[in-house]
């Protein structure tokens, strides 16, 4: 069985002044991810990824579709039930300044996991605890205990945060954009720290924009565009292989090193469809035929563990 499994996970929001019109953020997804795995969600901005991680956190409710744990349907879950959920499943976000209270220094941070989750442990496991998960996540517990979120760098507060996850020992980590504000070296840091979480055990969604991020570290990639996934498995596969239009316009606009900007390959993204295709990705798509107009694309399988959204995946 695996950890979690998403099926046909929908979420529309109110679109407009009086919100007649709904937006679907999250359309139809469906996806499976096992133990000790890191899944990259990659997408431009606004195709869904937070608002998939905020679904499954259970920030926010679904429109229809099911979100299982461990076979576990948690869509409905409450009370006694969800606090167990979140001792399993926990988000990182970008900004980790946010996720902290200011007037707390970070031993008590840490303590209020024991006060709410493990409320038995007695303070001197609870501070060797603690003490073992500052130092797994490569930082001094002496130079940090006992500070206050604002002494310290974004590159430390998101180890805290993770640190935080290993005192649960939570079984799957929603990363959301977590290494955007961090400098390059930092960045890598954090990466191989989930690399670590992976090797504990842990699975990981990695929300990202950035397909180099994504690819580094990740088991298996989700590409999202509008709500969909349009193209999903093995990394190397998706990576090396692509075949949704839309994946190979994302890996050809990586700026490389050696390649000047080029005014002729500049692509404006067109966000609203002019069509009514039912392929949301029509309008921009250049393998486009007659049957894209009339006939809505299933997941295909194109090989092993590697799915396309898209008629002509199988021609
Ligand atoms: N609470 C909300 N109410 C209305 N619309 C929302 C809400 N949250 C998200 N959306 C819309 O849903 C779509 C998907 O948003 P989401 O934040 O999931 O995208 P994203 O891929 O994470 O983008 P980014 O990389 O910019 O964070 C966007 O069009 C966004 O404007």
């Amino acid at each position: 069985m695996s950890l979690l499994k998403v099926q046909n996970l929908t979420k529309e929001f109110p679109l407009g002044f009086f919100g007649k019109e709904r937006l679907k953020a999250v359309d139809d997804v469906s996806f499976e991810i096992e133990r000790s795995r890191i899944v990259s969600l990659i997408g431009e901005s606004g195709s869904g990824k937070t608002t998939v991680g905020k679904l499954i956190l259970k920030l926010i409710r679904p429109s229809s579709g099911q979100i299982l744990l461990n076979g576990r349907d948690i869509t409905q879950i409450k009370g006694r039930e969800l606090r167990e959920y979140y001792r399993k499943v926990q988000g990182v976000f970008q900004d980790p300044f946010s996720s902290f209270n200011p007037i707390y220094k970070i031993d008590r941070v840490l303590d209020m996991v024991f006060e709410e989750f493990f409320p038995d442990t007695p303070a001197s496991e609870r501070r060797t605890k603690m003490e073992e998960v500052i130092a797994s996540v490569g930082m001094n517990p002496r130079e940090i205990l006992g500070k206050y979120p604002h002494q310290l760098s974004g590159g430390q507060l998101q180890r805290i945060l993770i640190a935080r996850t290993l005192l649960l020992n939570v079984e799957l980590l929603i990363a959301d954009e977590i290494i955007s504000m961090l400098d390059a070296s930092t960045r890598v840091d954090i990466l191989n720290l989930l690399g670590d979480l992976r090797e504990r055990g842990m699975s990981v969604i990695f929300i990202t924009h950035d397909l180099s991020l994504g690819y580094y570290i990740s088991d298996e990639t989700f590409i999202m565009y509008r709500g969909n996934i349009v193209e999903m498995g093995d990394t190397e596969k998706v990576f090396h292989n692509p075949i949704h239009p839309y994946t190979k316009m994302l890996l050809e606009s990586v700026p490389e090193i050696d390649r000047k900007w080029d005014l002729s390959k500049r692509f404006i993204p067109e966000l609203v469809s002019s069509s009514n295709a039912p392929c949301k990705y029509y309008d921009r798509c250049p393998i486009r035929d007659e049957r894209c107009l009339v006939q809505k694309p299933a997941m295909v399988e194109v090989e092993e563990n590697h799915k396309v959204l898209c008629l002509k995946a199988g021609d």
